[in-house]
């Protein structure tokens, strides 16, 4: 144990204490309230302890998507890391940046308990600010080709939900904390990485000067997104193995408009599907009123003569999403087709993620996932948490930190990857089917006698953080076994009560 002194976030109050190195775990003893000339006094000590810890380093986080902003704000929150964000594109916040630098290949994100978790870890004040600019999703709405909808809930109380939310939306969010946090981060706009290298120089383009900038840091974090230039210049240190796929998939960004006073024209607290086998349209709300709707199909589809003119492209919505079409638009949908760009949908692992402690890959730079489960930001997040508790856990010893968060997370990495490229299955196909309700009935009716003994799989993915993505998959494959053994004495036993029922009547006659 050593005697040890440290200062709250209210910079009035100092509380002396120890800390436990076994158990890492500061213990205070008491809490003395500053005057404004011993705060003065303090404010030196205080800079020259953390300067005496051993780990002062300067960060370099490429990337200021989403991973890359929660990153830079959970670091600079630590003591002894200086972060500098890197980001290719312009200011997303400024008027200059046209909507065509932005994205037009927006899938609305589904904010869940690990993304929650994770905010929550580097500050519970941007959980709640989060939280306040989300609309919950309690279930899928199934919208049938006979125009029936129905809603199929998430979890066994009907109540707990995803929580829907624009994805420009956010990453403004972040960027807005990083400028008001306390400890401020420099943000670099229009800075292109070309070259990272062994010692943690690296050098941009300055995409509005055009010209080479170097620059030397401790440390580079890649959160710079699926076509991670950092993934491909750590392959030049580690024999970093990975394996991409492009699915037989595209999506095609629509909108339904909100009515007039911000009405919505769609149950707001549902994650809406036209499920169509083959393809699919999605729907999901935003603050105001609108949905941002997604038309996910077949490259061949898309490619095909049904969709290459005006005319097929009405008659194919007309027929397999009549209620939608009278929602977005005919001439709406015609613009998209027109002018948005068709979206191509990968799936990426990697089986190491760092160089000792000088590189490390994060968020879709390491995982990039199909967007179906709705994880792919929510394990972007969970990422940083898991870094954040190593970094604990090893005192700051980077090597040890990140070591370990290569060794463990790519489990839990590789099975979400999996687990989201089989929920488009479940999604456009499985919702429609009798069998498939059985199940989920089951599960529920099993988790309500057995309580946490018995966790359906979207539940453990979506809303328990506290189980890893590959455990919850292990159990499930258990559980399964089960269900399935369940549901066929269910469908035999209906199957032989109908059979009875024939037979009898026939005896009768
Ligand atoms: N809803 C959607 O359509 C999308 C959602 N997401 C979600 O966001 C989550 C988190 O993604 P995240 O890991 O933050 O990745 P992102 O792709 O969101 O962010 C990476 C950022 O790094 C920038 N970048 C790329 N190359 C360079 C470079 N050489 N130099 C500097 N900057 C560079 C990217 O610019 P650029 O974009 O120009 O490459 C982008 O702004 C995903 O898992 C997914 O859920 C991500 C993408 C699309
Ligand atoms: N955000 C998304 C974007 C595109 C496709 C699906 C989602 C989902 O969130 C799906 C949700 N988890 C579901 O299983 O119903």
């Amino acid at each position: 144990m050593a005697a040890s002194l440290w200062r709250k976030t209210d910079w009035r109050e100092i509380i002396i204490g120890t800390y436990d190195f076994s158990r890492n775990q500061k213990l205070q003893l008491s809490t003395v309230t500053l005057t404004i000339s011993q705060i003065l006094t303090t404010n030196e000590m205080s800079s020259s302890f953390e300067s005496a810890t051993p780990h002062n380093k300067s960060v370099a986080i490429i990337g200021a998507g989403l991973v890359g902003c929660l990153t830079a704000l959970s670091l600079s929150k630590r003591s002894g890391y200086s972060v500098t964000l890197f980001e290719l594109r312009p200011d997303p916040r400024l008027e200059s940046t046209s909507k065509s630098s932005k994205n037009l290949r927006s899938i609305n994100l589904a904010v869940s308990d690990r993304g929650l978790n994770a905010l929550r870890r580097v500050d519970p004040g941007l959980e709640s600010r989060i939280l306040e600019k989300v609309i919950p999703m309690t279930g899928r709405m199934i919208h049938k080709l006979s125009g029936e909808e129905e809603s199929q809930k998430y979890a066994l109380d009907g109540k707990k939900g995803i929580n829907s939310i624009d994805r420009g939306y956010l990453n403004e969010l972040l960027l807005e904390e990083l400028d008001i946090s306390e400890k401020k981060v420099e943000v670099k706009f229009g800075y292109k990485l070309e070259k990272v290298q062994e010692d943690g120089k690296i050098s941009f383009t300055n995409t509005n000067t055009k010209q080479q900038e170097q620059f030397q840091f401790d440390l580079v974090i890649g959160a710079d997104g699926s076509f991670s230039k950092v993934r491909s210049e750590l392959q030049k240190f580690i024999r970093l193995d990975y394996s991409q796929q492009y699915i037989d998939c595209a999506y095609l960004e629509l909108s339904i408009p909100a009515l007039d006073n911000n009405g919505f024209s769609l149950d707001k607290n549902h994650l809406h599907i036209w499920p169509r086998d083959d393809f699919m349209l999605i729907a999901l709300p935003n603050l105001d009123g609108s949905f941002t709707s997604t038309f996910f199909a077949p490259w061949g589809l898309f490619e095909s003569k049904e969709l290459s003119n005006d005319e097929g492209i009405l008659k194919f919505f007309r027929y397999n999403f009549p209620d939608a079409v009278e929602l977005i638009g005919e001439e709406s949908l015609l613009y998209a087709f027109a002018h948005h760009p068709r979206g191509k949908l990968l799936s990426l692992k990697c089986n190491q993620y760092n160089y000792k402690d000088k590189i490390l890959i994060i968020g879709d730079a390491a995982h990039s996932m199909v967007p179906f489960y709705g994880q792919g930001m929510n394990c972007g997040f969970e990422d940083v948490f898991v870094l954040t508790e190593l970094l604990d856990k090893h005192r700051d010893d980077l090597s040890l930190a990140f070591e370990e968060y290569s060794q463990t997370r790519v489990h839990d990495l590789s099975a979400i990857v999996d687990l989201a490229i089989s929920n488009y299955k479940e999604m456009s196909h499985k919702v429609n089917s009798k069998l498939f309700l059985l199940k989920t009935k089951i599960d529920f009716l099993l988790t309500k006698s057995l309580g946490d003994r018995w966790l359906p799989l979207y539940t453990m993915v979506s809303f328990r953080a506290d189980i890893g993505y590959a455990k919850a998959v292990q159990i499930s494959k258990r559980q399964d076994i089960i269900l399935n053994w369940i549901q066929a004495g269910i469908v035999g036993l209906v199957g032989g009560l109908g059979l009875w029922n024939v037979l009898g009547r026939w005896a009768r006659k």
